[in-house]
């Protein structure tokens, strides 16, 4: 504490000169001290470290071969679209679940389409691999790779005129995130990343449509989320993705002109469906007779979310590529200001998890063997409910199928396509 007086109380102010002797002695010794510091720590990390620990089974993403003159062919076939008024469509996760919908809807149209995917195991291959086979019949080639991979996102556009990205690949899942961090930030922020430097550097550049949450409202207790509400208070690390997800939409319409929509998507369901959400697995428990956690509030309260079938989403998708302009930018450069929007589709009506088991149990003819336990603490929100009236007016979002229609189609699906591939992968 004696020389507490030359420590300057102003970053740069200097003390008297007859301190400077002193001042240097002891800066040669400490710097002498934190110098043989850092020198043995290096030395301790780099000998005692561990190997760096491979990325968890889902994160990988396959290493697939692309190029080359029939790649390049069946490329340009499936992107050509066959109406005049038509668009060109790159679908990123077009194997998932809303991407494998939204891709076969604009090829029936006439649009032109190509999927692109990188086939990794968060979820069973061989419902992905059904996917593709179905939109192949349709004229849909699936290009196998990441959406880190500039020099394929590059190559795509040099083979294809895309007018539009939809871009819904992603790490899903709100409660796996806590398990695996790491391909949240691959999947959702340095996969989007990429692949916006790419659609910023074409020429032209596409208009982007992305999927974004309704796990971005987090803790907002106001209902129903309106796209005005606060989106700060995300409740997981999925919802923190998808939220930073907007945030560099912003700056990339900003910065280069690229015209942006983002949809935060409510608890989508319905035919091939996502096996890791819940209607999907109580599905599969209850025809097995196994139990299933039902999570309710610690005051006992239910659980509730505004389950919005995929029918209706694929609609608010197409709406919003139909009402996307143009980027301004070219040559990677802004050359006016772009359209920026962000978009609720839900299905404005929220039900409890526990009405969903009950219709379940009538469609299945299954009685569920229910555990009611409290919602633990790992990212789920208690409910959520859309305000649709922005979709509504600007995308003519109108969703029309409640949930009892909605799971009636997915229970049929399910059981023909589980049927058919005799329960293996069920
Ligand atoms: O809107 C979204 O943006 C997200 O929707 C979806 O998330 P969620 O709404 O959490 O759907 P989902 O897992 O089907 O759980 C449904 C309900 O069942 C409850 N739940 C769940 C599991 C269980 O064992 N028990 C249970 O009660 C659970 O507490 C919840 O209340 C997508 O997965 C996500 O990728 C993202 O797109």
């Amino acid at each position: 504490m004696e020389n507490i007086g030359i420590i300057p109380s102003t970053p740069g102010k200097l003390k008297p000169d007859k301190y400077q002797p002193y001042i240097h002695r002891l800066r040669l010794s400490k710097l002498t001290l934190w110098s043989s510091m850092f020198l043995a720590f290096i030395l301790l990390f780099f000998f005692f470290s561990p190997p760096a620990a491979p990325l968890p089974a889902a994160a990988t993403p396959r290493r697939d071969s692309w190029g080359g003159p029939d790649w390049e062919k069946r490329v340009s076939k499936s992107a050509r679209k066959s109406s005049s008024s038509g668009i060109t469509v790159l679908v990123t996760g077009a194997a998932g679940f809303v991407g494998c919908h939204v891709s076969l809807a604009l090829k029936r149209r006439g649009d032109g389409v190509l999927g692109l995917d990188n086939f990794n195991r968060y979820y069973d291959v061989n419902l992905k691999r059904a996917r593709q086979k179905l939109l192949a019949r349709a004229g849909v080639f699936i290009v196998e790779g990441d959406i880190n991979d500039s020099a394929l996102l590059r190559k795509l556009f040099d083979v294809a005129p895309f007018t539009h990205v939809m871009h819904l690949a992603a790490q899903a899942g709100v409660r796996y995130a806590m398990q695996n961090p790491g391909s949240y930030v691959h999947s959702n922020i340095a996969g989007f990343v990429n692949l916006l430097q790419v659609c910023k550097s074409a020429n032209p550049q596409p208009a982007i449509v992305y999927a974004s949450s309704s796990s971005v409202y987090g803790l907002n207790s106001k209902v129903p989320f309106s796209e005005k509400d606060r989106t700060d208070q995300p409740a997981s690390l999925y919802a923190a993705t998808k939220k930073a997800g907007e945030g560099i939409a912003h700056a990339y319409n900003h910065i280069y002109g690229l015209s942006i929509t983002g949809l935060r998507f409510f608890t989508v369901y319905g035919p091939w469906g996502r096996p890791d959400m819940a209607y999907f697995s109580f599905t599969k428990d209850m025809l097995k007779g196994k139990q299933i956690t039902v999570f309710e509030g610690s005051d006992g309260g239910s659980v509730a979310r505004d389950f919005t079938y995929i029918d209706d989403v694929v609609k608010g998708c197409l709406g919003a590529l139909d009402t996307a302009k143009k980027s301004t930018g070219s040559g990677g450069k802004k050359k006016g200001s772009a359209q920026y929007r962000i978009y609720n589709l839900g299905n404005t009506s929220p039900v409890p998890v526990s009405e969903l088991v009950d219709i379940l149990e009538k469609l299945l003819k299954v009685k569920a063997k229910r555990k009611v336990m409290v919602m633990p603490r790992n990212g789920d929100v208690m409910f959520t409910h859309a305000n649709i009236s922005r979709a509504h007016r600007d995308l003519n979002y109108m969703p029309t199928t409640d949930l009892e229609a909605g799971l009636r189609k997915f229970v049929k699906w399910y059981l023909d396509f589980y049927s058919v591939s005799k329960n293996k992968s069920a």
